[in-house]
C-alpha cells in the first residue's frame, strides 16, 4: 500500500506550530536526550513498517504527527527505532501499520486496532465525569486527583517558563470557549440539499434545470410539468424549505463548512455524529461525501495535536459497507463481516477492521482503497450507480489515562453515509431476484434510518434502529448525545423530476415534527403562503407524483400528515413541515399540535407502561403496514386516474355518430364496477388499519 511521506514538506501557517510541537515530542520521545528538529529536517525517506520503503520525501517536521504517545522510539546505536521488533510487525497487507524512526527514516504510522470492533459497548464513559473536554485535564484535577500534568511528559523536559505555559493555556482555554461555543449552536438534526449542475447528457437531451433557488435562501422550488386530464399542460411549483440549500455553484469546501465543520470539535467530548447523503442515483452523493471525511479528519488532527494536544486522543478509521443486507469490510478486500448481539443487546461487527492514523494522506488512501473496493451495480441509470450503503467512520479514541498503555477507548465519532441510490429501494419489482432482494433491503433501510431520525429527534425513548441492518450498524448514533446531519442531493433535470421530489420529501419528513421546528418554519412559511403556482385541479393536483413510492415511502404520512391530507384533499405535496398551502391553512387537532404522534404515544407508553410494552418487532410491523397502506392507497389513485381516463374515451366515443348503445353500456358497466373493487379493496385494508391501530391503542383521532 502506497502510505505515507508524501504530506511531509507542506509549509503552511501552522508550521511554526507543528514544529515546536514536534521539538516537544522528539524531547519527550527520546526522553531527555534532546534531537534538534533539524536533524529530522534532514531526514530523506520514509518507510513501511517491516522495512518497505515508500517514499523519500523530506518529511519536514512542520507536518510531522505530533502526538508524543502516538508511537515511541529508542535507541539502537546512534538510530532510533520502534521499541517493537520490526520482525514482529505483520506484513503491511494486514493493515499494521506505525511510525518510527529507522536510522533517519519515519516509517508508517498506522496501527491496526483490535479485530473485533464493538460498536456498541464502546465504553464512552472512559472519561471521568468531571472530565470535560472543554476544560481540559491539563487545567483541573483528574478523578484521582492527579491533575493531568502530573502524567504529562511535556513536563519533564519541558523548556517553557511557567509563564509561557500560563499563555499556552489561556489559549487552549480560548480555543476550548469557541468551541463550547460552537457546540451549543450545532442543532442536532440538519437537513441540508444540494443541487448538481444539469451533465453533458441532459443538455444533450435538453432537458430542463425545474430547481430554482433563490440565492441566500433556504428554500427551493421544483417546477414540475404536468398533465390536466384533459391533457393540457401546466407547471406546478413544489416549495421547500431545509436549514440550507446549496445551488450548483457551490464548492465541496463550502458543503463541508455548512455541514460537518461545526460537528467535529463536539466528537472530541462524547457526540456521536452521522452525516449522510441521500439521493437518486447520479444526484451527487458520491461526489459530495468523498471530500468529507478527509476534511473532517484534517480538522480532527488539527484539534488533536493543537487544541487538545497531549490529551492522549486517538484518530481511528473504519470502512465498511452494507450491500444486500450483508456487511463488508471495504478495508479489508471486502471480508464479509457479522454483526452479533450480546447479552446487553450490545451489537458488534465481528472482524471489522479499524486502522489508527496520523495523517490526513493515510486517510486518503485509507479512502480511495475502500471506495475502489466498494461494491457497484449495473442499473439502467447509471452503470456505476452504487447499491450499497458505504459507512466510513472516523472514532476518537482515548485510553482512561491518555496514556498508551491502556486500550483506547471510544470518545466519539464521526460516520459518513454514502447511501445506495434511493430510487434503488424501487428494484421490488424487478424480475432479478438478487435485484429484488437488494431492492427491499434498500427500501428497507432507507425507511428505517427516517424513522430512527425521526425519532432521535424527538427525544423518543423508543428508536427503531432494528429496522434494518443499516440502522443497527449505526445504533450507537441514535442514543446518548448524537448530531445527524443529511445532505440530500438532488439533479436539476426536468427528467429526475420524480425522483428530485421524493427525495425532497424525504428530507422533508426527516426533518418534520422535529423540536423547535415547526414553528419556526410556520413562520417562515406563512410568509409565503401559496407557493403553488399552478392550477392544480383537484382530481390532478392528488395524482402521485411517482410510482417508486409505492415501494420507498418517501411520503410517508405520519398520523399527522395524514390528518393534513385528509382535510385538506386538494393540496398534492407536502413541503417543509409547517407549510401553509394555498391559502388554506391547515388546522391540526390540538393532540397534533403536541406533536404526539401515534409512535410517541407509543414510545411514552412503552416507557410508562412496561406490561404494556410493544417490542420493536411490533412496532416495525405496525410502521410497515401503514406504508403498506399509504401505497396502497397511491395504486388506488393512480388506478382512478386510469379509469377516469378510460372515461373520458368512452365518452368521447358515445359523442360519435353512430357510436354503439351496447358497448356504451357493457363497458360503462366494467368500469364502474372496477372503480367500486378498488374503492372496496381500499375501505377494507383501511378498517384492517384502523382495528390495528386500535390493538395497539394509538388511534388517534375518532375522525380517523
Ligand atoms: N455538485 C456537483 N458539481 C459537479 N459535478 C457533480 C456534482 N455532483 C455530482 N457531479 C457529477 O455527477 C456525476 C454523478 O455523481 P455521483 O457519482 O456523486 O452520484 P451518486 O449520487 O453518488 O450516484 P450513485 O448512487 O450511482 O453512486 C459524477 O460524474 C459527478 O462528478
Amino acid at each position: 500500500m502506497n502510505v505515507v511521506g508524501r504530506r511531509i514538506g507542506k509549509q503552511n501557517s501552522t508550521a511554526h506550530h507543528q514544529r515546536q510541537h514536534s521539538d516537544d515530542f522528539i524531547r519527550s520521545a527520546f526522553n531527555g536526550k534532546c534531537l534538534q528538529s533539524s536533524d529530522f529536517r534532514s531526514s530523506q525517506e520514509f518507510e513501511i513498517y517491516g522495512g518497505k520503503r515508500v517514499s523519500k520525501k523530506s518529511p519536514e517536521p512542520a507536518a510531522l504527527p505530533i502526538s508524543s504517545r502516538s508511537f515511541s522510539l529508542r535507541m539502537n546505536g546512534d538510530k532510533y527505532v520502534s521499541p517493537e521488533p520490526a520482525a514482529a510487525a505483520p506484513p503491511i497487507s494486514s493493515r499494521s501499520m506505525s511510525l518510527r524512526m529507522n536510522g533517519d527514516k519515519y516509517v508508517a504510522y498506522s496501527e491496526l486496532s483490535p479485530s473485533l470492533l464493538d460498536l456498541y459497548s464502546f465504553d464512552t464513559e472512559l472519561l471521568p465525569e468531571a472530565y470535560n473536554i472543554y476544560e481540559g485535564y491539563g487545567l483541573q484535577k483528574s478523578a484521582q486527583g492527579k491533575s493531568f500534568n502530573d502524567f504529562d511528559p511535556y513536563q519533564s523536559t519541558d523548556r517553557f517558563s511557567n509563564r509561557a505555559r500560563g499563555m499556552a493555556e489561556n489559549n487552549v482555554l480560548k480555543s476550548i470557549s469557541v468551541d463550547k461555543e460552537r457546540a451549543n449552536n450545532v442543532a442536532k438534526i440538519k437537513v441540508v440539499v444540494r443541487k448538481r449542475p444539469l451533465n453533458k447528457k441532459e443538455v444533450a437531451k435538453k432537458e430542463e434545470d425545474i430547481i430554482t433557488i433563490l440565492s441566500n435562501s433556504n428554500s427551493l422550488a421544483v417546477h414540475e410539468k404536468k398533465l390536466k386530464v384533459d391533457l393540457t399542460e401546466y407547471v406546478e411549483k413544489h416549495e421547500f424549505l431545509f436549514d440550507a440549500v446549496l445551488n450548483e455553484d457551490v464548492s465541496n469546501e463550502k458543503v463541508y463548512s455548512e455541514t460537518v465543520e461545526p460537528i467535529v470539535p463536539l466528537i472530541f467530548n462524547r457526540t456521536k455524529a452521522t452525516c449522510f447523503a441521500y439521493g437518486q442515483t447520479g444526484s451527487g452523493k458520491t461526489y459530495t461525501m468523498q471530500p468529507l471525511p478527509l476534511k473532517a479528519s484534517q480538522d480532527i488532527l488539527r484539534l488533536m495535536y493543537h487544541s487538545y494536544r497531549n490529551q492522549g486522543f486517538q484518530l481511528f478509521v473504519s470502512f465498511f459497507e452494507i450491500y444486500g443486507g450483508k456487511v463488508f469490510d471495504l478495508l479489508n478486500d471486502r471480508r464479509k463481516l457479522f454483526m452479533r448481539e450480546d447479552g446487553k443487546q450490545q451489537v458488534c461487527i465481528v472482524g471489522l477492521q479499524e486502522y489508527k492514523v496520523l495523517d490526513v494522506e493515510t486517510i486518503k488512501e485509507l479512502i480511495e482503497r475502500g471506495n475502489a473496493t466498494r461494491s457497484t451495480g449495473t442499473t439502467g441509470a447509471n452503470e456505476e450507480s452504487s447499491r450499497s450503503h458505504a459507512i466510513l467512520q472516523l472514532a476518537i479514541k482515548r485510553s482512561a489515562d491518555g496514556s498508551e498503555k491502556k486500550p483506547a477507548k471510544l470518545v466519539g465519532k464521526i460516520s459518513f453515509i454514502d447511501l445506495a441510490g434511493s430510487e434503488r429501494g424501487a428494484d421490488t419489482t424487478d424480475n432479478d431476484k438478487q435485484t429484488r432482494m437488494e431492492g427491499a433491503e434498500i427500501n428497507k433501510s432507507l425507511l428505517a434510518l427516517k424513522e430512527c431520525i425521526r425519532a432521535l429527534d424527538n427525544d423518543q425513548g423508543h428508536i427503531p434502529f432494528r429496522g434494518s441492518k443499516l440502522t443497527e450498524v449505526l445504533r450507537d448514533s441514535f442514543v446518548g448525545d448524537s448530531r445527524t446531519v443529511m445532505i440530500s442531493c438532488i439533479s436539476p433535470s426536468s427528467g429526475s423530476c420524480e425522483h428530485t421530489l421524493n427525495t425532497l420529501r424525504y428530507a422533508d419528513r426527516v426533518k418534520s415534527l422535529s423540536k423547535g421546528n415547526n414553528a419556526a418554519k410556520k413562520d417562515s412559511l406563512s410568509s409565503s403562503s401559496n407557493l403553488r403556482d399552478s392550477t392544480a385541479l383537484p382530481l390532478a393536483s392528488s395524482l402521485p407524483t411517482d410510482t417508486f413510492e409505492d415501494i420507498i415511502p418517501d411520503n410517508k404520512p405520519r398520523w399527522s400528515d395524514r390528518i393534513e391530507r385528509d382535510m385538506s384533499p386538494f393540496k398534492v405535496d407536502r413541503v417543509a413541515s409547517g407549510r401553509v398551502e394555498g391559502n388554506v391553512s391547515v388546522t391540526y387537532p390540538d393532540y397534533y399540535m403536541g406533536q404526539k404522534s401515534g409512535l410517541n404515544r407509543m414510545a411514552e407508553d412503552d416507557l410508562d407502561h412496561s406490561e404494556e410494552t410493544n417490542s420493536d418487532d411490533d412496532l416495525n410491523a405496525l410502521l410497515k403496514e401503514e406504508e403498506d397502506l399509504v401505497s396502497a392507497h397511491r395504486r388506488q389513485v393512480e388506478h382512478t386516474i386510469e379509469i377516469v381516463r378510460e372515461e373520458m374515451n368512452l365518452l368521447a366515443e358515445a359523442d360519435q355518430p353512430g357510436n354503439q348503445l351496447d358497448n356504451y353500456i357493457s363497458k360503462l358497466s366494467a368500469i364502474l364496477s372496477h372503480k367500486a373493487a378498488g374503492i372496496l379493496q381500499l375501505q377494507n385494508r383501511l378498517a384492517r388499519f384502523q382495528k390495528r391501530l386500535n390493538e395497539y391503542n394509538v388511534l388517534i383521532s375518532s375522525g380517523i
